[in-house]
């Protein structure tokens, strides 16, 4: 049975020439794909469910590329610290006595937060993924999953994360529908020793997966690569074979002119997470150079504990001015090319090539705002608005292929009282273990 709706009288962002556009009038959503966008229809066929546009911007949902949901249990524990001794001191301590069922609440925590801003897609590396899965599932949301590994243990440790990451991503990629697909991710070369990191390239082979990691975070850790390895990192993971792979490496915040130039030619993506780079003082990533060199850079918040919230609209706007701050040049990240990174870019930089964009053929990932509020008038330019003036709260309604998961405001697939009460629950319990 065809399942066949129409959006009347709205305003759509859709793809233009070389930045996105806003058009007014109508766009024909059939088993979850957009079939029709463009000029207002004379009459709609009988029978069709219609969903009145009128107030409303309808944009691509936002798609996360790089985070760790679960660790919503942890936001405001460690503040005010550099990554190292973030890491070290705070988040692993406390993450070593999560449970599955902690990541369960903390995961759910951060999608309701996600979906009620107008986050379609997530990307997640931790633990206990089969509950992050589960997550995903329940709540509507697309996910792009991966069992994020640390390898400073034994080896026999080691091949057992190794066994469980390989087996994760076997048994979820394509699955909820094909809402969830996986990829291989070692957590970053300072965690994972040379000879460990190459079997995660070996196995993403095997799978035919992308990799992802974080890499380049911090100058602290390029300078410790090159002690430990004789090279910074870009060179050291592309020496392992990584580049040989689809992938996406997280913050490339400390990256030199030639190390710009070995992405590009390998197309790596980079996971721009301008608020955890700031927060936790990590530094500026060179965006306006990537970009110029042809780098898919999108965006990411990184986890809830180092941002501290998962609104992608502050991303966006964090990306679109703080590289006018640094270069002094007000078209460093303009306000399209930011909308593009947590939309197009984004899709592209996690594999997904059927989102990203409202255009025909493509799913129907979509978000509509409330644009008749004091913050986003007068409807001067709607793309500047998104960017520049709207926020989480702005989301109005959201749909992940085709299907109502919000509306007004609401998620109408998690229970919203007890994901806040179940999580409260877990980050006590975690104190008390
Ligand atoms: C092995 S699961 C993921 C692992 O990553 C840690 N993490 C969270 N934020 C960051 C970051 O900005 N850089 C490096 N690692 C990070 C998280 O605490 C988990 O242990
Ligand atoms: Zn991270």
């Amino acid at each position: 049975m065809s399942d066949k709706w129409i959006v009347r009288g709205g305003k759509f962002v859709v793809p233009g020439d070389d930045k996105p556009a806003v058009i007014g009038g109508d766009m024909i959503v059939e088993n979850g794909v957009i079939t029709y966008i463009g000029e207002a229809l004379n009459a709609v066929p009988e029978g069709v469910e219609t969903f009145d546009g009128s107030r409303l911007l309808f944009m691509p949902g936002l798609v996360n590329t790089h985070g760790h949901a679960a660790m919503s249990l942890l936001r405001g524990y460690g503040d005010d610290l550099a990554l190292q001794i973030w890491l070290q001191e705070k988040m692993w301590p406390m993450e070593a006595k999560f449970t599955g069922d902690d990541v369960y609440w903390g995961s759910a925590l951060s999608v309701l937060e996600m979906l009620k801003g107008g986050t379609t897609t997530f990307l997640d590396m931790y633990d206990h993924m089969d509950r992050v899965a589960e997550v995903a599932e329940k709540s509507g949301i697309r996910a792009v999953l991966m069992r994020g590994v640390i390898g400073l243990c034994p080896e026999e440790v080691q091949r057992q994360k190794l066994a469980e990451a390989v087996a994760f991503a076997k048994d979820y990629h394509g699955s909820a529908g094909g809402r969830i697909t996986a990829m291989i991710s070692p957590h970053s070369p300072y965690t994972c020793p040379p000879d460990f990191f190459e079997k995660f390239v070996q196995a993403a082979h095997d799978l035919d997966l992308p990799l992802h990691t974080h890499m380049s975070e911090t100058r602290r850790e390029v300078e410790q690569n090159e002690a430990d390895f004789g090279l910074r990192p870009v060179a050291h993971l592309e020496k392992l074979g990584m580049f040989t792979r689809p992938s996406l490496v997280a913050h490339g915040v400390h990256l030199n002119d030639e190390e710009i130039e070995i992405l590009a030619r390998y197309q790596v993506g980079v996971s721009h997470n301008p608020g955890s780079n700031l927060k936790l003082a990590s530094g500026v990533a060179r965006v306006p150079e990537l970009l110029k060199a042809g780098v898919t850079v999108s965006l990411g918040t990184d986890g809830p504990a180092s941002n501290n919230n998962l609104d992608m609209f502050e991303e966006m706007r964090l990306a679109a001015l703080i590289h006018k701050g640094v270069s002094g040049d007000p078209t460093a990240v303009p306000a399209s090319e930011a909308l593009r990174m947590a939309t197009e870019y984004g899709a592209k930089s996690i594999f997904l090539d059927q989102i990203g964009k409202l255009a025909p053929g493509m799913k129907a990932d979509f978000i509509a705002l409330d644009i008749d509020q004091p913050h986003l008038l007068p409807h001067t330019d709607l793309v500047s608005h998104a960017v520049y003036s709207a926020s989480a709260k702005d989301v109005e309604h959201v749909w992940v292929d085709g299907k109502q998961v919000v509306k007004h405001g609401l998620c109408l697939t998690l229970d919203e009282e007890e994901v806040r009460r179940k999580a409260q629950e877990a980050f006590e319990g975690l104190l008390k273990r």
